[in-house]
């Protein structure tokens, strides 16, 4: 059962000269799965800084794994609680090689289900699991020579946020 912890975030000034459907700031979905706890403080501290920067709101779940991301998105976008609340989708996450194939089908549905549901619901999202072969390589995925995933998650949503409002006259 995932364990939800709901962190949301008020804030966020009108642009000037906008109008208040365009100024409105985005709220964001983050899903984070804390298979490793420390990446993923990492993860969602930086995804979370972009949001401030941006005056964007947020809420936070967490899932136990990269695998449960998709199905947690799918549920929030859904529940009656949460149906039609969310601008965008930041999901958090890392993945690492282990032994077996079991790297290969985390890695690939996880994004797979994240891509499908941007697809078929035109729904923003930023994917900012971490793929990788070791522990080492996810550390300079955090802010060392390789950028943050986090924060490009996060940028990326925010990006493709403007984009269907654009597109939609929002
Ligand atoms: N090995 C990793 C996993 N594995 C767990 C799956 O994501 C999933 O929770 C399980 O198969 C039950 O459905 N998850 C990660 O996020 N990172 C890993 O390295
Ligand atoms: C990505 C995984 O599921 C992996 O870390 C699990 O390790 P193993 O393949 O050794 O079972």
């Amino acid at each position: 059962m995932a364990k939800k912890t709901t962190a949301s975030k008020t804030g966020g000034k009108a642009a000037a000269g906008k109008t208040a459907a365009q100024a409105k700031p985005p709220h964001v979905l983050i899903v984070e799965a804390r298979f490793y706890d420390a990446i993923a403080d990492e993860l969602l501290r930086g995804a979370k800084a972009v949001l401030d920067e941006a005056g964007a709101t947020y809420d936070v779940i967490t899932v136990p794994g990269a695998l449960e991301i998709p199905g947690a998105v799918a549920i929030a976008l859904e529940a009656p609680k949460t149906k039609g609340k969310f601008d965008g989708v930041v999901a958090l996450g890392c993945v690492i090689q282990g032994e077996t194939y079991h790297f290969d089908l985390v890695s690939n549905e996880s994004a797979r289900g994240l891509t499908d549901l941007s697809v078929q619901r035109a729904l923003p999202i930023g994917n900012g699991i971490l793929t990788v072969d070791n522990e080492g390589q996810a550390r300079a995925r955090l802010g060392g020579l390789h950028g943050h995933k986090g924060e490009g998650a996060a940028k990326a949503a925010l990006a493709m946020i403007a984009l269907k409002r654009s597109l939609s006259g929002k």
